[in-house]
């Protein structure tokens, strides 16, 4: 393990380790890469760390009772800070992938169309949540995972993203949740 980055380097780090593919998955589509941000163990840690920073107050208590991460790049995120928070993690998945009884939300994305599921049981009533994924484009999938966690008796107490694409309406999409972002391009 080598230092984890200043806090104030991390906007850099990120920027430095998120790789441009363009016309993936489709043409006219810049996709940000995380793997080689993923691969660096000091950056995925401090990215961890910031992100979970998320769920905790001024003094560092934490005022979350559940981590919210979606399928498949949330998930690689928001497990991480569940642990590094110490509270649980729910899953938000992809259709006809989990296996209990599930809430289903239809939204649209920057290439193309989606649904995601939650458990029906995931949350207790009153649960504030953290939701974390990766990337906030057009926000359709965290306004989606905000709707299943509301209807799943659940607050959400702030969204944590990697990286917002300002250039997108994700912002504006997700309204007035505390949104913490750890780097904008
Ligand atoms: O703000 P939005 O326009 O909704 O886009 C952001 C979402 O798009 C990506 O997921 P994707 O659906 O591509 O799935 P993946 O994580 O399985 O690659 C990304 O991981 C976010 O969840
Ligand atoms: N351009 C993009 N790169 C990576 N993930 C995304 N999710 C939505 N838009 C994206």
């Amino acid at each position: 393990m080598t230092s984890l980055p200043a806090t104030g380097a991390l906007s850099a780090e990120i920027d430095r380790l998120v790789r441009d593919v363009e016309g993936f998955p489709k043409a006219g589509v810049t996709f940000k890469d995380i793997t080689p941000l993923l691969d660096d163990h000091a950056a995925f840690t401090a990215v961890v760390q910031a992100l979970a920073d998320a769920g905790r107050d001024a003094e560092g208590r934490v005022v979350v009772d559940k981590v919210v991460g979606m399928e498949a790049r949330g998930f690689i995120l928001a497990a991480p800070v569940a642990l590094a928070l110490g509270v649980g993690f729910v899953p938000v998945r992809k259709p006809g992938k989990l296996p209990h009884e599930t809430r289903s939300v239809s939204y649209e994305l920057e290439y193309g169309q989606e649904t995601l599921e939650m458990h029906l049981d995931a949350l207790d009533e009153g649960d504030r949540v953290l939701v974390v994924d990766d990337v906030l484009a057009t926000g359709g999938t965290a306004a989606a995972t905000v709707s299943l966690v509301e209807q799943g008796g659940g607050t959400v107490a702030g969204l944590a993203v990697l990286m917002e694409l300002g250039f997108l309406p994700g912002r504006e999409t997700v309204g007035a949740l505390p949104l913490t972002v750890l780097h904008t391009v």
